[in-house]
């Protein structure tokens, strides 16, 4: 079977059409999955449990009857840990110590100063009291996204952590049992797709419901994080996975080929791209592609994925090729170029950006330290990676001295009656100092 890989020119005529064609896919598919997502949601929220034991059935072909089967103790969690070959557990601690490092340093801190009239005013940070974290499982396991959505939890402090996953065929992966226990996790549901994020954002007699749901998953997981938002918090929308290359045509064609796959691999739903100035570039990008791609194992995975949503794209200049990646904002970016600092200024959206031939996106999703849960879809316009922010909520906190409270009362008093709201205003005129 071929591939064929979209190939664009921003000098064509129709660039722009076509990019947008290339970008517009996901609203393609939206439709169908919004009704389907709906539905489920509904139906959890008013049956509960036997909704998701039905769901869970169909979508991951269980035979279980009760909740009881889809909950793992803590136990297992820590048999998973203590009975891992060495070499697994030594690469799991070792990535979960340099995640922690890592996001040790984003935790906010509360604050305090007083205004020169004796007003203490301040901002109080909160961890949230019980969260969901969503691990992907349907076509891969994902213990790194276990140790991504849980150690910024921790970090920020929080109290109770709900981990939702399914396990397709009733399949259980040691590895993600053992990153539960490593990253302390309260409660592990073997639940996925839209029924989790349902019942973690409604609860059910057995699943708690939780403040803010996090993490990552296809595009049914995602569509339902969009629907219960209000319900409950959400980090992002973190849907099928996306690189963005974008090299000068000096690095080796079997590495960017790699790297293209490695994304593509995750889902035929994920989006690959490489942007150069350099035709001959592109082309061996190509050769490569069809070179290695026979020696994948998720081969066919890959191959759907690329024929639906990659694109090798010829640009003017290196300039060009920032502001094409601007447009397309995508999850993870490599500059794969000699000086990827002088790039830099010039790049303004991306969930992550790996600078350097050699750095590539592959150490970020496991073990580099930065978080994997990332904004998809263009969203890394307005959004970030997930964080210790996500986990912490921030009060503000004012208490003003009878001075301050005589002075703001004047201010207060003037805005309130502009507003025509008498109550606001005599309630700080009572604190005027009289004469
Ligand atoms: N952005 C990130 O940080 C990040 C990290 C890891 C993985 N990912 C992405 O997460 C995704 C994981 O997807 P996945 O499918 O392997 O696992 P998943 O856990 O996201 O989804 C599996 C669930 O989808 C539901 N589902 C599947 N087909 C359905 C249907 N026809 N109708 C209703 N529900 C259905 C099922 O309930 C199933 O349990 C991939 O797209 C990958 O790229 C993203
Ligand atoms: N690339 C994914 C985020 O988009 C994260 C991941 C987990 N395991 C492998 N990759
Ligand atoms: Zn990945």
């Amino acid at each position: 079977m071929t591939i064929e890989i979209r190939r664009l020119d921003t000098n064509e005529n129709d660039f722009s059409s076509e990019l947008e064609t290339l970008l517009a896919w996901e609203s393609v598919s939206d439709k169908q999955v919004q009704t389907i997502v709906t539905d489920i949601l509904d139906d959890v929220k008013t049956r509960g449990d036997a909704a998701v034991i039905e769901y869970s059935n169909r979508f991951d072909h269980l035979h279980v009857e009760n909740m009881d089967q889809l909950e793992l103790n803590q136990e297992q969690l820590e048999d998973a840990l203590n009975t891992l070959p060495a070499d697994q557990r030594h690469a799991l601690l070792a990535a979960a110590d340099r995640v922690r490092k890592y996001h040790d340093k984003q935790k906010q801190d509360s604050w305090q100063y007083t205004e020169e009239d004796g007003t203490l005013l301040g901002q109080k940070v909160t961890p949230l009291d019980r969260v969901g974290i969503y691990v992907p499982g349907g076509k891969a396991a994902y213990p790194s996204s276990v140790l991504m959505n849980a150690i910024p939890a921790h970090v920020a402090g929080v109290q109770e952590i709900i981990m939702v996953v399914p396990t397709p065929g009733g399949e259980l992966n040691q590895l993600v049992l053992a990153a539960a226990a490593v990253a302390g996790v309260s409660k592990v549901f073997t639940v996925g797709g839209a029924q989790a994020i349902a019942a973690l954002a409604y609860g059910t007699a057995t699943v708690p419901k939780v403040d803010k749901i996090v993490g990552p998953g296809n595009i049914f997981v995602a569509t339902a994080k969009r629907q219960v938002f209000g319900t409950v918090g959400i980090d992002m929308i973190a849907g099928p996975s996306e690189i963005l290359v974008v090299c000068d045509g000096k690095t080796d064609p079997d590495w960017i080929a790699m790297d293209l796959f490695s994304q593509a691999e995750h889902d035929e739903d994920a989006q690959a791209i490489l942007i150069s100035p350099d035709q001959n570039f592109l082309d061996q990008v190509q050769a490569s592609i069809e070179k290695l791609l026979p020696t994948m194992a998720r081969k066919d995975i890959i191959r759907a994925s690329l024929n639906a949503r990659a694109a090798l794209i010829k640009v003017k200049d290196m300039n060009e090729a920032c502001e094409v990646s601007n447009t397309i904002a995508p999850e993870h970016l490599e500059l794969s170029v000699d000086d990827p600092q002088a790039l830099l200024p010039q790049i303004r959206h991306a969930g992550a950006i790996f600078m350097g031939r050699h750095t590539s996106e592959a150490l970020g999703d496991y073990c580099a330290g930065p978080n994997h849960v990332l904004p998809t879809s263009g969203t890394a316009r307005f959004s970030s990676p997930l964080g210790v922010y996500d986990f912490q909520k921030r009060s503000s906190l004012i208490m003003c001295s009878p001075e301050g409270a005589s002075e703001l009362g004047k201010i207060a008093s003037v805005l309130a009656r502009g507003e025509q709201l008498e109550g606001h205003a005599r309630s700080a005129e009572y604190r005027i100092k009289k004469q």
